[in-house]
């Protein structure tokens, strides 16, 4: 699939300059822990496609909503699939509804979500690597005994585990209380983990085509195996916005045209940003969704300081659209629109925002593919995983790790023990 495109001071042939240094760090990036998901969509899945499958459908058959517990890669992924596939109004097309929990600590939130599931058939996933991210782990509590006080001995059936094969808190529990358990893999970290069950089990309860979604990524976990830094869209990228970097463009953009697509950003803002931000370096990721935020930060991205690049998402073909109508009357002056259909006008936002970027000095890289379904969001995923690897990479931070997100964790707990040790 070809997929880049720019508007940019960077040009195809300058990144060539990387060649040898892209086609080193590729070799290296094998030999690194935690990368199991480059090759997991080459694999034969048939097994744990057909056990997702499976339970799936039960729930999808017994319940209203599926709950799902977790936070950061734990839960990012499955949002940004699911919103991105599922109608902008109503229940998703042959899926059930997916409410999150464990994402925040907001005590309104979770006593708000009970009261939700009140009168409705429930099923919880709980998604957690370590077991022990405080998020989850307190709404896991909740749910667990708000499950427990509804459905009796039942509830067991009714709570879906994904977390580690061997070890962690809730591995534990899950053993001994005896949960149905999915794996996320040892070598594969939180923020790439999307196409494991992590991702892949709520998803497929929002209805969502997972043997779609896992085609799309084995096809660019194909054509992006390839070393070469000319032949390989994922290394441009992550040559290009590094270049960019060098060059005093601190801030990246990503930028959509359609809304469905603000939990992927999220999804994409974690990606980078866990990955890159490190030894106080890295691009800062930032979103935006257009054409809304050309009406509220538009101003500061064509006229403010020059330190943005933008990465333009676009989808070729989007499912459901309408023509603008004729009005005989032509009161507000579109009937020169009539017929012109609202993704085609979008897609000309698209071209006139590009192009009124570059000229006031923007940087502008267009990622673009056919169409926004699962086959091609697969596809998208796996770019992107595969350019952040690289992009860290040259920046010479460690892609999976997160000592930084660390820190707060210790720092919180230390100080939820004082205050205990100070009111005994
Ligand atoms: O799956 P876990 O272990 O609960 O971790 C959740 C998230 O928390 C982090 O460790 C830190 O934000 C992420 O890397 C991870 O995606």
């Amino acid at each position: 699939m070809k997929i880049l495109s720019l508007y940019s001071p960077i040009n195809n042939n300058d990144i060539l300059i990387y060649r040898e240094k892209v086609e080193k760090i590729h070799h290296a990036l094998l030999t690194y822990k935690a990368t199991e998901w480059i090759d997991f969509p080459l694999q034969n899945r048939e097994k744990l496609l057909d056990s997702i499958h499976y339970v799936a459908n039960e729930i999808k058959a017994c319940a209203d909503v599926l709950v799902v517990i977790g936070v950061g890669g734990s839960f990012l992924g499955a949002r940004a699939i699911q919103e991105a596939l599922a109608p902008y109004f109503g229940l998703p097309k042959g899926g059930i509804e997916i409410v999150y929990a464990g994402l925040n600590m907001s005590g309104a939130y979770i006593k708000e979500l009970l009261a939700y599931l009140d009168g409705k058939q429930v099923y919880v996933n709980v998604i957690s690597k370590s077991g022990g991210t405080m998020e989850p782990a307190l709404a896991f509590r909740v749910l667990r005994l708000y499950m427990e006080a509804r459905y009796g001995d039942k509830a067991v059936e009714r709570i879906i585990v994904t977390t580690d094969e061997e070890k962690g808190i809730l591995k534990n529990m899950a053993d001994k209380v005896g949960y149905r358990q999915f794996v996320i893999p040892d070598d594969v970290g939180g923020r790439y983990s999307v196409l494991t069950a992590v991702g892949l089990l709520p998803v497929a309860v929002a209805g969502v085509d997972i043997q779609e979604l896992m085609d799309g990524a084995r096809h660019a976990a194909t054509e992006l195996a390839q070393p070469e830094l000319a032949f390989n869209d994922a290394y441009k990228y992550a040559v290009m916005r590094h270049m960019l970097y060098e060059q005093g463009y601190t801030n990246e953009l990503l930028a959509s045209f359609e809304p469905g697509l603000s939990k992927f950003h999220e999804w994409w803002k974690q990606l980078f940003g866990e990955s890159e931000g490190k030894d106080h370096k890295g691009l800062y990721p930032s979103t935006v969704t257009f054409s809304t935020d050309l009406h509220a930060i538009g101003q500061y991205i064509q006229d403010g300081r020059r330190i943005l690049f933008e990465t333009l998402l676009h989808f070729h073909e989007i499912e459901g659209d309408m023509a603008v109508p004729y009005d005989a009357r032509d009161e507000d002056g579109l009937n020169y629109l009539t017929n012109r259909t609202f993704n085609e006008i979008n897609a000309i936002s698209k071209q006139g925002t590009a192009l009124a970027h570059a000229e006031g000095d923007v940087p502008v890289i267009q990622i673009e593919l056919p169409k926004l379904d699962a086959y091609h969001l697969g596809y998208l995923i796996y770019f992107f995983m595969k350019a952040c690897a690289m992009s860290a990479c040259l920046l010479e931070v460690n892609p999976f790790d997160q000592p930084g997100v660390e820190a707060y964790k210790r720092k919180m707990l230390e100080l939820l023990k004082e205050e205990k040790a100070v009111t005994e």
